[in-house]
């Protein structure tokens, strides 16, 4: 994503048959929309080979076509390609535009209908609309070139873009709307603390899953998102006051530390354990935890631990018999998924995060905004593939015409659509509900179909990255070039469907939840 350089680089004008006579090696130029560009050195070096640039329909000539068959649009866009421009064609323009750094994409069904030109919704106001903008500028700048550049080399993001997140009080809003909010300048004054609602902190959602690079994306804090919440919800109020602000600010980073070895879903089959002393004054915490979002940079531990009395949450510190070790999983490791072990840790009894043995509540309290969060993410990465795959059936062409005319493809597209967009217009259903409930409704309410999100969302993922892939063919399963999106989508979008709950488990739930609304006098 950039803004269109290469047609800057040269003013010099040609004409189609000044370029047809460069058309031998050492002395070779291209036509690509208009542009010309002189490859005569390059050609030795393209990764695509000498041969392909010499043939006679492409020595030249306009290569146009055969070139975005081959080559994402960004590939003229690097400085080191994009030099290679000497000039443009007499009379004519360049047709095909860069993406521009926070622009909608005009792509049939590429935004959600809200941010569709012509379209209408009964849910955003201005405010969401103006934080969209602002966002989405902020996320094609600040973010997406960390994110490109994390997810390829495997660190962790650069210090740099949490610190100009926690400026505009970005990590505060990702944790929803609540007291937490109270007295900060959001995104420069673009929304009130009092007026911020669960629509805006969807806006805030989707646009960070636009990055394409799912496992920065949860190496971006996702931590804070599902660790923070029990801090500020039930830790004491000296503990929020030291904690709280240091996490917003990015100067430490938390994660929640619930799954195990032994058990992952069953939360009461956990076998980390927590004893007091004798004095009472703390906690000896031992046993493993695995899976742990960010855990291998983590500062701040939300640890699930089996007490006497039954299950309590407490906020473990780095220290002392701490040890966090990278797991490799399918996506990079700049997400920071940790094994923890811990080894007699002493922890103050004031780090309990509420009632000691009530943890479970603890935990649940947490669940549905945690699944709602990553259901907004799914359905939004989920988007960005059905834009890839329109692009690519537009000016892919086999058989001598474009993919698009196949009546399988349209097939394929016409299914995707309609799964990203019934799980949208439903995300934004439940959004509303979740604006008018506390969040004591939300949990009598809302637990079921939060839960049938989530699952639908990353199912109906599954069954896209499939679709896609089929569409891409090779291209679909490899790391570089043309389907690069497609193969990570296919890659990651498994941690969706297992994140916050297995999709049967959450099926399960959400039915179990209205068994229990079943009136007691319905027959058939
Ligand atoms: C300024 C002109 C060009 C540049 C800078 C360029 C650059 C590249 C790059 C960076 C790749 C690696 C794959 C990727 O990152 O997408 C590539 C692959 C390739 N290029 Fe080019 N290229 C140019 C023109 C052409 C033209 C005109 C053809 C026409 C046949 C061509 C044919 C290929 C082929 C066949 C591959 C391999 C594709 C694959 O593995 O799927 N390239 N090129």
């Amino acid at each position: 994503m950039a803004t269109d350089n290469a047609s800057s680089q040269s003013t010099r004008l040609f004409t189609r048959e000044e370029v047809a006579k460069h058309n031998k090696k050492g002395d070779l130029w291209i036509i690509i929309d208009s542009k010309v560009f002189d490859v005569s050195r390059f050609a030795n070096l393209h990764p695509g080979g000498l041969g392909v640039l010499l043939d006679e329909e492409v020595a030249g000539q306009d290569a146009t076509k055969i070139f975005y068959s081959l080559h994402r649009h960004e590939v003229l866009e690097k400085p080191a390609y994009a030099r290679l421009q000497i000039g443009h064609l007499k009379d004519e323009t360049p047709e095909i535009v860069s993406r521009v750094i926070g622009e909608l994409s005009t792509v049939p069904y590429g935004e959600p209908t809200w941010l569709t030109k012509g379209y209408y919704s009964p849910y955003f106001k201005d405010s969401h609309r103006n934080l969209q903008k602002a966002f989405r500028k902020f996320v094609d700048e600040i973010i997406y070139p960390d994110a490109q550049m994390c997810e390829e080399n495997g660190k962790r993001f650069s210090q740099s873009v949490v610190d100009a997140m926690a400026a505009k009080n970005i990590n505060a809003m990702r944790l929803g709307p609540g007291k937490h909010l109270k007295g900060l300048t959001l995104m420069d004054g673009l929304v009130q603390p009092e007026e911020f609602d669960y629509f805006h902190e969807m806006v805030i959602n989707q646009e960070i899953a636009r990055i394409g690079a799912r496992g920065y994306g949860d190496g971006l804090l996702a931590g804070m998102v599902i660790g923070l919440p029990p801090v500020l919800n039930f830790g004491s109020d000296e503990l929020k006051a030291r904690v709280v602000p240091e996490v917003f600010s990015g100067k430490k980073f938390i994660c929640l530390a619930i799954s195990e070895a032994f058990a992952g879903s069953d939360v009461a089959g956990l076998k980390t354990t927590a004893t007091k002393t004798d004095d009472g004054k703390h906690w000896i915490v031992n046993g493993t935890k695995k899976w742990i979002t960010n855990g291998v940079f983590a500062d701040y531990f939300t640890v699930g631990c089996r007490t006497d009395g039954g299950f309590t949450v407490i906020l473990v510190e780095r220290g002392e018999g701490v040890e966090t070790m990278a797991i490799k999983t399918s996506y990079s490791s700049t997400v920071g998924t940790a094994y923890i072990t811990f080894d007699n840790v002493k922890v103050p009894v004031e780090n309990t995060l509420g009632p000691e043995n009530a943890g479970l509540l603890v935990m649940l309290s947490n669940f549905n905004h945690e699944r709602w969060v990553m259901a907004c993410s799914s359905i939004r990465g989920q988007r960005a593939i059905v834009e890839e795959c329109f692009k690519w059936a537009n000016q892919r062409e086999v058989f001598g015409r474009p993919l698009i005319s196949q009546a399988v493809i349209r097939h394929k597209l016409a299914a995707m659509i309609a799964r990203v967009e019934s799980a949208q217009a439903w995300l934004e259903n439940i959004t509303y509900q979740m604006t008018k409930m506390s969040y004591k409704q939300q949990s009598q309410k809302l637990a079921g179909q939060i839960a049938f999100i989530k699952m639908y969302a990353t199912r109906s993922g599954q069954e896209t990255a499939r679709d896609a892939v089929q569409i891409f063919g090779g291209r679909g399963i490899t790391r570089t070039g043309m389907g690069r999106f497609i193969e990570h989508y296919h890659r990651t979008i498994t941690f969706d469907s297992l994140l916050g709950g297995a999709e049967d488990v959450l099926g399960d739930l959400g039915v179990r939840q209205a068994v229990k609304q079943m009136p007691k006098n319905a027959r058939l």
